[in-house]
């Protein structure tokens, strides 16, 4: 059954706007292994473009999909890193525009103490990403698309924040659909209530939402705390989504359709170097097995075999693999542990 309906006349499979930013990973190489240790006693760190949406970008187009990035980037050579990065993948960079006041991308240093622990520190302060104004929202470009995905750390600030609803509004009128992966990262937010209120604005304009149940509860606060998967699905489904998937980390995901069905899915066991980079794969394989067609439940297996995939790697970018990595990675899996191994 099909569940979402792209205009394939468009030129791009997808838009995707907001955070981009430069993730230090503790170095890890044939030539130099740093191991698991506190962020204090890393000596040696590598560089990579970073941020959800960049990171999906760049997913999508390793599987042969067309992708524009909407965003904003500094005036320096961390800006023109992310917009070489960008080109040399394939990606579409003629919407990301340079701050003109001195403003600098972010910068993610990722700490890894064990398989099971990792954390970020952020430095983002006078934002790049943050600084997209309506200005820079062109809706000859936005009609270009099949479909938009708004990262919800967009939302968080103004200029951003219009920035991001105006793409939704001009995606709407123009046969776009519409992506919302809430994407929540405390740093960015001044309080739960403002999230609540532009979460919700996008998430009911939505045609498929993605987010952990912690940021499916922070985007409901004000509209009905403490409800079950269920009820948030019946809920978003209510309005435009024809999609709504909700993960559990660890304890698996589940996609609902408007139908009223459910699909669900395991992660693939892997030993993790940090836990960032999971979502990104995971939204990645899934978005590109709904462009295919599959069914949701082979869509489900992708996304969370590129997940795994991710989490292992040790950055958030340049690994994401090709479709035929992630086939490969599935069937070894499956020799492995069994058919199932995934699916529940
Ligand atoms: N340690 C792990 N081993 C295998 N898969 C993982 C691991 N951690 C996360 N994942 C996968 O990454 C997906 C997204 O992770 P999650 O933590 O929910 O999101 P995010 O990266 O957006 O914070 C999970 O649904 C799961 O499939
Ligand atoms: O920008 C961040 O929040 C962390 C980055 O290191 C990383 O690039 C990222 O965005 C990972 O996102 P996730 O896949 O949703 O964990």
């Amino acid at each position: 059954m099909e569940y979402i309906k792209f205009n394939e006349a468009r030129e791009l499979d997808l838009i995707l706007l907001g955070r981009v930013a430069i993730d230090f990973n503790p170095a890890y190489n044939e030539q130099v292994k740093e191991e698991f240790k506190p962020l204090k006693k890393v000596h040696m760190f590598e560089k990579f473009v970073g941020g959800s949406p960049a990171n999906i970008a760049v997913g999508v187009t390793r599987h042969g999909m067309k992708a524009g990035f909407l965003g904003k980037v500094s005036d320096d050579q961390f800006g023109e890193f992310v917009v070489d990065y960008f080109n040399e993948q394939g990606i579409d960079t003629s919407h990301i525009t340079k701050c003109k006041n001195g403003e600098k991308l972010g910068l993610t240093f990722t700490e890894m103490l064990s398989s099971s622990e990792s954390s970020i520190l952020m430095y983002r302060n006078c934002i790049a990403d943050l600084q997209l104004s309506v200005e820079d929202i062109d809706e000859e470009y936005i009609k270009k698309a099949k479909a938009i995905l708004i990262s919800g750390t967009a939302l968080a600030e103004s200029p951003s924040r219009e920035a991001a609803l105006k793409a939704v509004m001009l995606a709407k009128r123009n046969d776009v659909r519409i992506i919302f992966d809430i994407d929540y990262r405390a740093y960015n937010w001044k309080n739960t209530d403002e999230l609540s209120i532009y979460y919700s604005t996008v998430a009911k304009e939505a045609d498929i939402i993605m987010g952990s149940r912690e940021e499916f509860d922070l985007t409901e606060k004000l509209i009905k705390p403490g409800m079950t998967d269920e009820e948030s699905a019946a809920l978003w489904q209510g309005y435009h989504a024809a999609i709504v998937v909700i993960k559990h980390g660890m304890k698996g995901s589940t996609a609902y359709t408007r139908d009223g069905q459910s699909f669900s899915i395991k992660p693939f066991p892997v030993e993790a170097r940090k836990g960032f980079g999971g979502g990104d794969g995971y939204g990645s394989g899934f978005l590109y097995g709904l462009y295919q067609g599959w069914d949701i439940i082979d869509c489900l297996e992708f996304g969370s075999a590129e997940a795994s995939m991710m989490v292992k790697s040790n950055n958030c970018s340049d690994s994401l693999p090709t479709p035929e990595e992630v086939h490969a990675f599935i069937k070894e899996e499956k020799e492995k542990f069994g058919e199932m191994i995934a699916r529940v």
